[in-house]
């Protein structure tokens, strides 16, 4: 699918690498060979010591963005911020730190999806306009953010960035109505998965999208307010987790306390699968959801759903350990650690040929020998996406003695391109987009292999009281986008929106 995005009539094509999504990238292809991890904000009201919580914080976030990071106070009416390439605990130290002062932060850690991976579109972003000081990030995606790009630069609007994100700042700074009124107004403009923070001198607004595709939890710290895209960087420093901000919903925070607002009635709640199969850490819970219990009901569904006989069940680590050690509570048959990961390979997706990524994933990950030798190995991993990573797996385990290797995946198969903030191979490379789950077997050179159903997948994660299909994302799946994704001749064409 390549579709295009409405543009006052004209219509402007949207190319899935190199091009729109991943401007300037397009020569390091290696970033593209997965399903990349999203974005993670994090926001301090009320406490001050901000920009210390805010690395704690944001260090909890980490696994969402790896290539960059940033935070920015507001201290007595007065921005200090930080933007930098890399890990959080890379970007800043200790002196850094004391050099933002305030009781009042946002951060954010970033994969990018709209705009290249470099500086200038490290997030937070932040402008002056005639309010004073504005800074905004998000994790998400804006699927109608060309078009509002362009109507913006066809009327004057200079845009410092390439990201997706800097149009919510336009769109405020030219709205004539007083900051929650306009933020309210830019949001109504906006298609797409997001969880953005927004901060001024003396205010904070934290917002999710109409369907809440994109996380986002509220918790307290003494009198202060935090907000997080997971609820594991509350408990990092020490916040009471309090609610998730909810689909369509802005929260306030300013000199008269918390004001709980809307900007969209929720529509059809659609929250993204993949958080709960394989982005958010075991220790958050997202809508009230454990992510290592609903993964361990994954695991747990693959064994009713598809049981083989075998003698030990092994997770590919760190993210298919829970699904397997429910595979093996319902089976019966031994969890074992027959797969280690190296903590130390961090990020290998920045290696740039085929050959040093192929090594980079044997960097990462081992076979146990003396554990899989002369077993029927059941191997769980979370998706398959170009399935790279399985044959590699799976060939590993066979090198290491394994007499058979049955591969069960606690997803359905992963068929269609993400719009909503996760970065996605080109439709083309999806291999279940071309193949059927046999020539997939075959592919991965595994002795039998089964996906999730879709079915399974929805009672695993639980929790949503909607009806079928209603409460996850499962686009990537079924093609059952929530919101409109292809924009022609200033028409929505692919709408499956209530
Ligand atoms: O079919 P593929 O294109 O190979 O992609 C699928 C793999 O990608 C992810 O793991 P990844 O190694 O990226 O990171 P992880 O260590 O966070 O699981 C995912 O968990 C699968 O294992
Ligand atoms: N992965 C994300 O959430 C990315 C946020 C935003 N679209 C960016 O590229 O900066
Ligand atoms: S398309 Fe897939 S990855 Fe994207 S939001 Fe929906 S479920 Fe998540
Ligand atoms: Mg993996």
């Amino acid at each position: 699918m390549t579709p295009s995005v409405a543009n006052g009539g004209t219509a402007v094509t949207r190319l899935w690498t190199g091009d729109y999504y991943n401007e300037g990238n397009s020569s390091n292809d290696s970033i593209f060979d997965k399903v990349k991890e999203e974005c993670g904000v994090f926001g301090v009201f009320g406490h001050s010591d901000a920009a210390n919580l805010s690395y704690y914080g944001l260090h909890a976030l980490q696994h969402r963005g790896e290539e960059s990071c940033g935070i920015c106070t507001s201290d007595d009416g007065t921005f200090h911020y930080h933007r930098g390439m890399g890990l959080v605990k890379e970007v800043f130290d200790r002196d850094r730190l004391e050099s933002l002062p305030g009781d009042q932060a946002i951060g954010h850690v970033r994969y990018s999806t709209a705009g290249a991976s470099r500086l200038a579109n490290a997030q937070p972003l932040v402008f002056k306009y005639r309010g004073g000081d504005l800074a905004v990030c998000t994790n998400g995606n804006l699927v109608n953010e060309p078009g509002i790009r362009k109507e913006l630069e066809d009327s004057g609007s200079i845009f410092q960035t390439t990201s997706d994100t800097e149009v919510i700042a336009h769109l405020i700074a030219r709205s004539p109505k007083n900051l929650v009124d306009a933020v309210k107004d830019a949001f109504s403009r906006l298609i797409g998965g997001y969880a953005f923070l927004i901060q001024t001198q003396g205010t904070l607004i934290a917002a999710c999208d109409p369907h809440g595709l994109r996380p986002l939890v509220m918790g307290r710290l003494g009198e202060g307010y935090i907000f997080a895209s997971e609820s594991c960087a509350l408990e990092t420093i020490g916040a009471v987790y309090e609610r998730d901000v909810q689909p369509g919903e802005l929260l306030v925070l300013d000199k008269d306390g918390l004001r709980e607002e809307r900007f969209a009635q929720m529509q059809r709640r659609a929250v993204c699968a993949m958080e709960y199969i394989y982005f958010a850490r075991p220790d958050s819970d997202i809508y009230g959801v454990n992510l290592h219990t609903s993964r361990k009901r994954m695991g747990q569904t693959l064994a009713q759903e598809s049981f083989v006989d075998a003698d030990i069940v092994t997770g590919v680590p760190d993210s298919s350990i829970s699904a397997a050690i429910g595979y093996a509570e319902q089976t019966g048959i031994p969890y074992e650690l027959g797969l280690i990961k190296n903590k130390y390979t961090g990020r290998t997706f920045i290696q740039p040929s085929q050959e040093l990524r192929e090594k980079g994933v044997k960097m990462k990950l081992s076979a146990v020998r003396k554990v899989v030798e002369g077993k029927r190995v059941v191997m769980i991993d979370d998706s398959i996406v170009r399935g790279t990573t399985s044959l590699r797996i799976v060939n590993m385990l066979r090198e290491a003695g394994a007499l058979e290797v049955h591969v069960r995946i606690t997803s359905p198969p992963f068929m269609n391109p993400c719009y909503y903030g996760i970065d996605t191979p080109d439709p083309r490379d999806l291999i279940a987009s071309s193949k059927t789950v046999e020539e997939i077997r075959k592919a991965i050179n595994a002795d039998s292999l089964y996906f999730l159903s879709e079915r399974g997948l929805i009672d695993s994660v639980g929790g949503h009281e909607d009806e079928y299909n209603r409460g996850l994302c499962l686009a990537c799946f079924n093609n059952d986008y929530p919101t409109p994704v292809e924009f022609e001749d200033a028409k929505l064409t692919s709408c499956s929106c209530d």
